[in-house]
């Protein structure tokens, strides 16, 4: 695991901008970077942000040590000695706000505001990207699957296919946070206290001389927890009743077995005919768990064919983010100082969606007090009041800036909360069944259509009418220079 110094875990090119700044006598000038994504995976109508306790755990540790210095003098014969003592000195002084984890996310928002010195705030944009990207791309995946998977039970099996130990172990985390009840990794269980459960493999079965004697020894050895694979040699001839069999010796135990696990063939076939042959033999409470390369549409279409399964067991395609392995997270400086004030700057692109959104903002969940329901994000300069007090506000469209309403009775959430100011921490970060319940609390303020798999309804995020304002003049400024 990566758990040492983390500090280099950075892009050679932001340590190059921060000697360049030092060289200048920038270093110390101020800036604000925004966090943000600019399309949703999966066709999702939301994003599940996540990846805060690990970036919070991050910013704690940061410090350029022997080995680091050592290693950036060799690397890099420019860096002069007085700059590597500046970075042996260095301390994060920046004040980070953030969305809570398990909030639902959407594209072109501030999710997170970095604020301090350049020279701080430079060094961090690569592992706050890498962090925020692969969690919230997992608890994004994990959401979808959820939505399908409805009061299933959801375990979490992916760390023999994750893109090694760190996706595993804070991927497993992330889909917890979105909803799964469960992971088989032992070491995400310890650290962040997820549930853990296992079945066992094929090789338990091929490990023994029949099918039989591997279901008798496994319930022999663990009775309170008897989940049986039976798919090594023929689900339903050989392992379904050799599965029954064991049992009802666990029955004369005053034992019951939990679940049988299937793990190939026709998923929703087999799990009928299983559940037919398990009531008959009046085992009506063993449950029936379904793996094999699952995702969101298989488990749809499993549920839409009448398969009796209640536990899916989801790997491969949640751990990797299956079609969409990233999310295009992005890190953009949208003010610098200028005197003791900041100057909004903007980056033009011929890709309208591209240009950044100028200024220090801040990121309201304007909820309708009529419905209960969320009506639109609202973006708005950070000295902007009326939406704080409630006074009535213009929502529109910033593609399409005609399409607007008002409202009046609202109650407007603000979402980037203070989580480092001057460097200290000052968030109390939850603990995760805390983020878990709050990720659920955040659904129910959407509408159905918006949450749905395919061809959601899109939620509207909106630009205050001076922040619009203030991005039409600087766009208009900087094109004309050109
Ligand atoms: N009823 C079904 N409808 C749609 N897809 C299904 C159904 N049952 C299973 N699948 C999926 O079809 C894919 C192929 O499964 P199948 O068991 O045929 O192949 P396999 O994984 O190569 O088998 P094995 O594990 O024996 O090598 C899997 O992703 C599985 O989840
Ligand atoms: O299919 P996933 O969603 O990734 O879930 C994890 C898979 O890992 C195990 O398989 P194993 O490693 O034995 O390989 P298999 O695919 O040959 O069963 C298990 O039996 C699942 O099928
Ligand atoms: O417990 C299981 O059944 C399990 C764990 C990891 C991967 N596949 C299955």
């Amino acid at each position: 695991m990566c758990d040492g110094n983390m500090t280099l875990h950075t892009d050679k090119y932001q340590i190059n901008m921060m000697y360049s700044h030092w060289v200048n006598g920038s270093h110390n000038d101020k800036a604000v970077f925004d966090v943000y994504f600019r399309k949703l995976p999966f066709g999702n109508g939301f994003a599940v942000f996540a990846g805060l306790q690990r970036i919070a755990d991050y910013i704690r540790s940061l410090s350029f040590g022997d080995a680091e210095i050592a290693y950036l003098r060799e690397q890099e014969e420019n860096y002069r000695e007085d700059f590597l003592e500046e970075l042996r000195r260095f301390q994060f002084t920046a004040n980070v706000h953030a969305v809570p984890e398990g909030t639902l996310v959407f594209p072109n928002e501030p999710i997170m505001r970095i604020e301090g010195r350049i020279f701080e705030v430079q060094l961090i944009e690569t592992a706050v990207l890498n962090y925020m990207n692969y969690q919230t791309l997992i608890a994004t995946k994990a959401a979808r699957i959820k939505r399908v998977a409805g009061d299933d039970m959801l375990l979490e099996f992916g760390s023999r296919r994750a893109q090694e130990a760190d996706a595993a172990v804070w991927g497993a985390r992330a889909a917890y946070i979105a909803g799964f009840d469960a992971t088989s990794n032992m070491l995400a269980g310890m650290r962040f206290g997820i549930p853990t459960k296992g079945t066992h493999a094929h090789a338990w079965v091929q490990g023994h001389a029949t099918e039989q004697e591997a279901f008798d020894h496994y319930a022999a050895a663990l009775p309170d927890q008897v989940t049986l694979l039976v798919d090594t040699y023929d689900t339903l001839a050989s392992g379904v009743p050799h599965a029954i069999r064991t049992a009802k010796k666990l029955e004369q135990q005053g034992k019951r077995m939990n679940a049988i696990r299937l793990d190939s063939g026709d998923l929703a076939l087999l799990s009928k005919k299983a559940r037919e042959m398990l009531d008959q033999a009046g085992l009506p409470y063993v449950k029936i768990v379904a793996s094999n390369d699952l995702d969101e549409t298989l488990i749809f279409n499993l549920k839409g064919q009448g398969a009796r399964i209640d536990t899916w067991g989801v790997g491969t395609q949640l751990i990797t983010g299956g079609s969409e392995p990233a999310l295009g997270g992005v890190y953009k400086l949208v003010a610098r100082q200028a005197g003791d004030g900041y100057e909004p700057v903007i980056k033009i692109s011929g890709n309208p969606e591209k240009i950044t959104t100028p200024g220090l903002k801040e990121l309201y969940r304007i909820i309708n007090r009529q419905t209960g329901k969320a009506e639109a994000d609202y973006i708005t300069l950070r000295e902007e009041t009326d939406v704080r007090e409630g006074k009535r506000i213009k929502l529109f469209d910033p593609l399409h800036p005609y399409l607007h309403k008002y409202m009046d009775d609202y109650e407007a959430i603000p979402l980037l909360q203070p989580v480092f100011a001057g460097g200290e921490l000052v968030a109390r970060l939850p603990q995760l069944d805390e983020i878990r319940a709050y990720h659920r609390r955040q659904l129910e303020l959407f509408l159905p259509e918006q949450l749905r798999k395919l061809n959601p309804e899109v939620y509207p995020v909106d630009l205050s009418e001076t922040a619009w304002q203030l991005k039409m003049n600087l766009l208009h400024q900087y094109s004309k220079r050109q």
